[in-house]
């Protein structure tokens, strides 16, 4: 349903992606991984048409994306880094923020507390404001709502920063039942391996604006690249992958 082709992006001298080919299915998830600095968050912006490509195409179901964009975004929803929840709205706009536009404002709540109540949050929580939320909380209303217009792509970037790795391990169960239940395709961008094992069909590694290596979990513990397995495990080779 989505593919991409030959992307390349160079901020002045630097080539950040330097000819990435991905193809995702319907319903599948796919996680990226690699290293602070290697293109993960440039990739996401290229796909989402904040960053223009200096080369390369990306496909949606078979067209230019570029030229389906409006259409793309009405299927789309996204959990931001650091959830970004708008501060002065309280926690039911936030996640009906989009219904909003299409919708009266009862029926819209009523999605919201649904959608509330599927990330664990109960209908306390829709007039409290963003600041009176824990970490965890501020996660899950951000997930409701990215899920809020029930998208068919999920973005999901960096799920678990700033959580301790029990409520991590809750949200990376939570979205990975969720993209199950909903039969959502979704992209997910992590250092977290923990996010990796719970959420991903299919891992990418990204390195130096190239994907590196490619499969699923379970070849990517039998993979016999050097710095994926540096990169699972968490081991630094001093000097070997420069200063990033
Ligand atoms: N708008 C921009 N102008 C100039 N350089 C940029 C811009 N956006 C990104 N970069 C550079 O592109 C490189 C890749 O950035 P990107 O944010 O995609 O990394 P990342 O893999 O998501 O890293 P992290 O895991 O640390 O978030 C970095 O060197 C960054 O400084």
């Amino acid at each position: 349903m989505l593919s991409v082709r030959g992307l390349t992006k160079s901020f002045g001298a630097k080539r950040v992606l330097d000819g990435v080919d991905l193809d995702l299915a319907t319903g599948e998830s796919l996680v990226v991984i690699g290293g602070s600095g290697t293109g993960k968050s440039v990739l996401l912006r290229c796909i989402l048409g904040l960053e223009t490509p200096d080369a390369g195409t990306i496909l949606w179901q078979g067209a230019p994306l570029a030229q389906r964009r409006a259409e793309f975004m009405d299927h789309f929803g996204m959990l931001f880094q650091n959830a970004a929840l708008f501060d002065s709205l309280p926690v039911w706009r936030n996640v009906a923020f989009r219904l909003l536009r299409t919708m009266p404002k009862a029926h819209a709540r009523r999605i919201a507390l649904e959608k509330l109540a599927r990330v664990g949050l109960g209908p306390e929580v829709a007039d409290l404001h963003p600041a009176e939320l824990s970490g965890g909380m501020r996660k899950r209303a951000g997930l409701a709502r990215a899920i809020a217009a029930d998208p068919k792509v999920i973005f999901f970037d960096e799920p678990t920063t700033g959580l301790d790795p029990i409520r991590a391990a809750a949200i990376n169960m939570l979205i990975r039942d969720i993209v199950d239940e909903t039969g959502a395709t979704a992209i997910t961008i992590t250092h977290d391996m923990s996010s990796v094992r719970s959420i991903a069909d299919r891992v990418a590694l990204l390195d130096r604006g190239r994907l590196r290596w490619q499969g699923t979990v379970d070849e990517m513990d039998r993979a016999g690249d050097d710095y994926l397995a540096d990169f699972i495990a968490g081991r630094a080779r001093p000097m070997a992958w420069g200063p990033g």
